[in-house]
Parts: structure tokens; sequence; C-alpha cells
């Protein structure tokens, strides 16, 4: 089990001559040398990434979802869409945290068994070479299957046969692609790239043992609680191009996106009944930016000061993952069907990740885990779904699989 967050500060060795992203670099050169799991994201609307190293790769393999209350313990959340061992749930602890608006320092957690593990970092970070390369962890899966458009418009077929039936009513599939990676590529230039191209998003770079690595940068909260005290999700769905021209606020919506919208929100407000709370904010549908893309969002608030209900985000969690936004509705009836008929493995996208009482106690930052890709030796494999309707159209919706895969994708076109 981690150990609850009680950092020191430590000065970076040999740190002084070396630029945010030079430390960042080494960390990272660290982790992968040294068989370990890192982490680094950008959260929304800030400027600086942070990183998340453990000594431990076994310590990060977890079986439940984490706990958000502030004496749980700090680390990163890399959940997949589906719990197996093929991708198993991992809670990376924080040993080390950095935060490139602070270089020339990071903090320790003590760990007990692995402590060796702090001198090893020491004199590795003294040592280590400027351009040590990088060999980044790899799942040890086979590369999923990836579905032409006949085959993709098939399965939207079967989706809205399924819910002409009753089966469902709504359900999100998806498909996978595989792309070559441009000579030369750099994953932390493109962790780096999906900052600077989406500030508004969570962008992430994960690579840990069993898991490999993924980049993405993803729109959508799954479970906030703020500095402030205050919990938050959201109930994205809906998509269509952000064209020339074309503003949030001139946005037309059809039937089709708001329904399929609607039916998300229902859900989080099912999930606050279940808890048996009234006293929730809810603001919108509103149309949001999301890269190229407009979705319709709407945003749930829960004050935990005036609501005293500590266990909120860690209950919500548990039934919010996975959200109608990337299974669909009845939950269980939508998963059986992805399970059935998607013929792929989803792996971690579509799952979820981020921070949790990291950098400070009391504090989660969880997003659902899109615009995402794993990255291989040679390739990438990128995710995207749609949530279907009855509504739907099987060419529409491989055409918004074309725009979503677009928004991570652009780091690979070189
Ligand atoms: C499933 C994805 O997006 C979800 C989030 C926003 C809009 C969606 C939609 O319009 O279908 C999806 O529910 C994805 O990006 O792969």
């Amino acid at each position: 089990m981690s150990q609850p967050h009680r950092p020191t500060l430590v000065p970076y060795p040999g740190g002084g001559q070396l630029s945010a992203a030079a430390q960042v670099r080494r960390l990272v050169a660290f982790a992968l040398q040294t068989g370990l799991p890192v982490a680094l994201w950008r959260l929304p609307g800030t400027t600086h990434a942070q990183l998340c190293l453990s000594f431990s790769a076994e310590e990060a393999l977890t079986g439940l979802p984490p706990n958000l209350e502030p004496g749980a313990p700090a680390g990163f959340a890399f959940f997949p869409f589906r719990d197996s061992d093929h991708n198993p749930a991992l809670f990376l602890p924080a040993n080390v945290f950095f935060d490139t608006k602070h270089a020339g320092q990071f903090w320790v957690n003590k760990t007990g068994p692995a402590d060796f593990r702090l001198t090893e970092l020491r004199q590795f970070l003294q040592a280590a070479p400027a351009t040590a390369s990088l060999l980044w962890h790899q799942s040890l899966q086979p590369a999923p299957a990836t579905a032409s458009p006949a085959e993709y418009a098939a399965l939207v077929r079967r989706g809205l046969a399924a819910i002409e039936q009753g089966a469902v009513q709504k359900v999100v599939s998806s498909r996978a692609v595989r792309r070559n990676l441009p000579p030369g590529f750099d994953a932390l230039l493109a962790f780096e790239e999906l900052q600077a191209r989406y500030p508004q998003a969570f962008v992430s770079l994960v690579s840990a043992p069993g898991a490999g690595t993924w980049l993405g940068a993803t729109p959508e909260v799954l479970a906030e609680v703020t500095p402030e005290g205050i919990f938050r999700t959201m109930a994205l769905a809906g998509t269509q191009p952000l064209t020339p021209g074309l503003t949030p606020q001139k946005a037309i919506w059809r039937q089709k996106e708001i329904e399929e919208q609607a039916l998300v929100a229902r859900y989080i407000v099912s999930c606050f009944k279940q808890l048996r709370l009234r006293e929730y904010d809810e603001i919108g549908p509103r149309t949001v930016v999301a890269g190229e893309l407009l979705h319709l969002r709407t945003d749930f608030a829960v004050h935990l000061r005036q609501v005293p209900f500590p266990s909120l985000g860690t209950d919500m969690l548990r039934l919010l993952h996975p959200t109608s936004a990337v299974g669909g509705m009845p939950r269980q009836a939508a998963l059986d069907f992805l399970q059935q008929y998607e013929g792929y493995d989803r792996a971690y996208y579509s799952g979820f990740l981020g921070p949790v009482n990291l950098p400070q106690a009391g504090v989660a930052r969880l997003f659902v885990n899109l615009r995402c890709m794993q990255l291989r030796p040679t390739e990438a494999i990128l995710y995207a779904g749609t949530g279907l309707t009855i509504d739907s159209d099987p060419e529409r919706e491989w055409e918004e699989t074309e725009l979503k895969l677009r928004t991570a994708g652009a780091v690979l076109d070189g």
C-alpha cells in the first residue's frame, strides 16, 4: 500500500545548469532505465507541467479505484476502460513529485523498502548525459484490430439495431487507428506540442510497465475536488467541427446531439440521487470548444464545505466510470454490447487518469482518457469514439471519429 503524502523538498542534483524541460527529461530517463512508472501532466489553463515518479512498479498495481479523500495516498491514477490482467488499473504513488514551475528542486515522499531508489536517482541525475535516449515502456499486448469504414459502419448499424430493439438507449462505439511515427519523433516534445496546441485540455504522458506509453489531450473532467473544496464533474457529449467563422455562441445542435448529451447529464443526476445528494449546481448545457471541435457540456458542482460529504469524490468516481459519454445507457447493457461487438481492446482509451492529493492533500483532478494515443516503438495507436443514438448515420459517425483522431494525431503530422 502506498504511504500518505508527507513530502520533503530536496534540491535537484546538478539542476542549476538545466532548463526545466531538461530536468523533466532526466527524471523520465531515470524512470525508464530503472523500469519504473512515470506520469507527466499539464492541468487545463496552466502553463507548467508536473511529474510523478514511483519507486516501485509493483506498488502501482491497484485493484480499486482511488480514494479521493485528503488522507488517502498521493499519486497519479491511470485506469483502463475495463479492468483486466491485460490492462491493469494503476495508481502511481508519488515518491517523487516535480513541477516545472519550481524547477531546481523536487518533492520526495518516504517510501520504506524502496528508499534505496532515492540514492540511485540522485546519482543518476548528477551523472546523466544530457541526451540520454528514452526507451519508453511498451504494452505487452499486440496492436489492436483497426476497423475499415465498412466495418465501422457495420458496428454502428448493430448499435442502432440494439437501440431500436430497446436493449440500449445510447451506446458509444469506437475504433483504433495505427499510424507510423514520423522520423525523429520525440514523445516529450510531442507532450509540449499538445500543451501549446490545447491550452484548455488536460495534457498527459504516462509510461508504465504493463500499460505502455500513452499521450493525450482530453477535454473531459471525470471527477475533480478543487483546492476551494468544490466537487466538479461534467456531462460532455455531442460533437461538431469548429469551422472557420463559427463561434460557440452561433453553434446550432441537432436533436440527436441534444438528446445524446442530455442522457449523460441525466446519468450524473441519477448518481447524485443514488447518494441522496440534492444540493448540487447544474449549469448548461453550453457549447464549448475542444481543440478544433465543439461539444455540448453541462457542469455540475457541489460545495463540500456547505454539504459535508467527505467521500463524495470517491463515491461519485465509482458510480461515474465509465460514464455514458464513453460507454452508453443503460450502463451495463451498453458495456455488454461493446464487449461483444466492438471488436478490439480499448485498453486505457476512455479509462481515466490524473493526480490525486498531488501536490496538495484534498485536491484531485481526474479526467476521461480521450483524444489519446498509445505510443509503440515505430507507430502510434490512436482512438476515437462516437455516441450513437436512434438518429445516428454510419457515415457521419465515421467522419466524427476522423475529426476526433486529429486532436492528438496533430503531433504526428511532422
Ligand atoms: C468518445 C469520445 O468523445 C466523447 C466525448 C465528447 C463527445 C462525444 C460524442 O460526441 O460522441 C463522446 O461522447 C472520444 O473523443 O473518443
